[in-house]
């Protein structure tokens, strides 16, 4: 459960608002604003200037034979050193989609990106081809997915292909030895190398996955609904393992779930999207003290499974956007409890909602009560 105050979206704070990742086509991919940055007081504990992975204002479309999928259209997102990040966002928000442009997991000839850019350790990656993701790929970037029967080879022993990860970026390793700590790492035994995946439970499964990522010795691991498939106690043995290894190996995660009570369990910042757009970004604790995005707020009911006065669990009203079309508003507009003039026409720049300055928000309503600090120039 989500724990927290129960503050409204219209009990919004007021502060300096910063600039905005600017909309494609209106300006062009510019950097985040400084305030989306972490830094030493909020969201993480060591941070340096670089962040391993920054997404600004991506815009990202699915090129099908009938139609485009326009799933991306204002992503923006930054990992640095020894954070664990989380998205939260209901099904079809871009969750998925961000990472894997992060990773350059998407089907080739199918995605393009339209606008925006992806920098890892610094490195434009934007306009990466096939042959150059997989340098990244292991190290410093690793993934690991919400099913692990579709990763694994069926007919070869575990202990093997966490062997393979291992030869590959630390070929100098003693191969046994290091599948035996690995395996040690994700609270294995040593003989589940000589199984095979059918032979494992689905955590134990998704375990195996663990180790072989981080047997690629990552700085960032990607963990993409990891426990989605698990039953609530194997889910929670997940996230302490994850939240163990963060602390002994000082790598990042990037959490990505629907779920946002097992994203604030766990990171130490939060990333809201919807419709393809970032819409809120914070330190966890404040985001789920005074959620300024209206979107946020309604997870967050949904998470704490409030019941109106029918008995009826708290849901979001209203249908999410179609992606066949590019929203020049926000793309929450039409389904949102306080949505004001500009809203269904113009995209917001951010606005910044509590007393840290990494916690920020996409709403008008927000930049509405800033009226007069800086001028909107979205
Ligand atoms: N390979 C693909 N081809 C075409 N459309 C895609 C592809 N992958 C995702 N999409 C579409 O892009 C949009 C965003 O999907 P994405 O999987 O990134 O969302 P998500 O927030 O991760 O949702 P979920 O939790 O259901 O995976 C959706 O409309 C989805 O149907």
């Amino acid at each position: 459960m989500v724990d927290g105050g129960d503050p409204g979206p219209g009990d919004l704070r007021h502060g300096p608002v910063p600039e905005h990742p600017r909309r494609r086509g209106q300006h062009g991919a510019q950097p985040a604003p400084a305030a989306d940055r972490p830094g030493p007081a909020e969201g993480g504990d060591t941070v340096t200037a670089t962040p391993l992975l920054e997404v600004e204002d991506l815009h990202l479309s699915y090129e099908l034979r009938d139609r485009t999928v326009h799933a991306l259209q204002g992503a923006t997102l930054h990992v640095g050193r020894s954070e664990i990040v989380g998205i939260v966002g209901e099904s079809g928000s871009g969750k998925s989609t961000v990472a894997r442009a992060a990773l350059g997991l998407l089907p080739w000839g199918v995605a393009h990106i339209t606008g925006g850019a992806i920098r890892v350790e610094g490195a434009d990656v934007t306009r990466f081809g096939p042959r150059q993701w997989p340098k990244l790929r292991g190290h410093p970037l690793a993934m690991v997915f919400q099913d692990p029967l579709s990763f694994l080879n069926p007919v070869v022993r575990v202990g093997r292909q966490i062997a393979e990860g291992v030869a590959k970026h630390d070929p100098g390793a003693d191969r046994t030895r290091r599948v035996a700590e690995l395996l040690d790492l994700v609270r294995l035994p040593a003989e589940v190398a000589q199984s095979f995946p059918h032979e494992l439970s689905g955590g134990m499964r998704q375990r195996v996955l663990l180790a072989i990522a981080l047997g690629c010795r990552p700085k960032l691991l990607v963990a993409d609904e990891p426990t989605t498939a698990l039953d609530v106690t194997t889910q929670a043995d997940i996230i302490a393992l994850l939240r163990d290894i963060r602390d002994t190996l000082d790598l990042s995660i990037l959490l990505i779930s629907h779920d946002l009570a097992v994203v604030a369990t766990m990171c130490d910042r939060i990333y809201t999207m919807y419709g393809g757009h970032t819409v809120e970004t914070g330190p966890t604790a404040d985001v789920l003290r005074r959620p300024g995005h209206p979107y946020t707020y309604g997870l967050m009911q949904s998470a704490r499974a409030v019941r109106d006065e029918h008995g009826r669990y708290a849901t979001i009203p209203g249908q999410p956007p179609n992606l066949a079309v590019e929203f020049p508003g926000c793309p929450f507009s039409g389904r949102c409890p306080v949505e004001v003039e500009p809203c269904g026409t113009r995209f917001p720049p951010s606005a910044r909602v509590s007393g840290a300055e990494t916690h920020l928000a996409w709403c008008w309503r927000l930049v509405e009560q800033h009226a007069g600090d800086v001028a909107v120039t979205a």
